[in-house]
């Protein structure tokens, strides 16, 4: 056990696919695994293990921002020997090119800041995607179908921004959504020498305005799922 992880050794499995929600967590382990047990429920933040196809699995929430996601990432890798990383996020797209749905494989990451910056000082780390793991996950989106964007996402720390002008420079830089976890999971993971990506959902439109309602946003993302954990077990090139 952890401070923020209640599961005993061996209850955490290699592969961590990580929702921010909680309750996306409980909703994708229900439909995606078996023989699934709860093994974290501190502080509400969910987490279950079971398997798929055969293959141990854990899904665990990160809650929303790269501060909570640090912290579970850090003790789900130092404590428990994850390996292989997946954020499974909802994301703002930045682009007329995206519609929502859409799914965004994060190539790489741009922030303002994370909670690793200050061991960087100086150095502007580029927090990028596991090749391996994009790679899975883009052959497995073209085999299904499902519409699906690679490249750059903005890490923000702030949902409610108040700098537009940011959003702006973003856009001509191609950056294709934002969403609050990604660049500091590829920061620690990079750190410990183990695989991160980060699978997205395009949930609203920062261009048109359009949402969905929470409701879909906690249990509709099915294809998320599908991609990171057919990427998490395939064939590494
Ligand atoms: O849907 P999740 O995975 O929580 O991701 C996005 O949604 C939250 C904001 O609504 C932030 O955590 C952001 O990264
Ligand atoms: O961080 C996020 C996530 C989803 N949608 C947004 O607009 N921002």
């Amino acid at each position: 056990m952890t401070i923020h992880i209640g599961a005993k050794p061996g209850q955490i499995a290699e592969t961590v696919l990580m929702p921010g929600d909680p309750l996306r967590a409980k909703w994708a382990a229900e439909q995606f695994l078996e023989d699934v047990i709860c093994v974290n429920q501190v502080r509400g933040m969910l987490g279950f293990t079971g398997t798929w196809r055969g293959h141990r699995v854990t899904i665990h929430g990160s809650g929303m921002g790269m501060a909570s996601a640090s912290i579970y990432a850090n003790e789900l890798i130092r404590d428990y020997g994850a390996k292989t990383l997946i954020r499974v996020g909802s994301a703002g797209a930045m682009q007329h090119s995206l519609g929502i749905r859409d799914i965004v494989l994060a190539q790489g990451c741009t922030t303002l800041t994370m909670p690793s910056r200050g061991i960087f000082r100086e150095l502007n780390f580029a927090p990028c995607a596991d090749f391996g793991l994009l790679h899975a996950a883009y052959q497995a989106a073209q085999a299904r179908d499902v519409r699906t964007h690679v490249g750059n996402v903005y890490s923000s720390d702030v949902f409610y921004d108040e700098r537009p002008d940011l959003n702006e420079i973003m856009q001509r830089h191609g950056v294709l959504c934002v969403e609050m976890e990604a660049a500091e999971l590829y920061a620690v993971a990079a750190r410990h020498n183990v695989r991160a990506l980060a699978v997205l959902t395009i949930s609203d439109h920062l261009l048109t305005q359009e949402a969905l309602p929470a409701s879909e946003r906690e249990h509709s993302f099915g294809a998320m799922i599908e991609l990171a954990l057919e990427s998490a077990f395939a064939p590494q090139p």
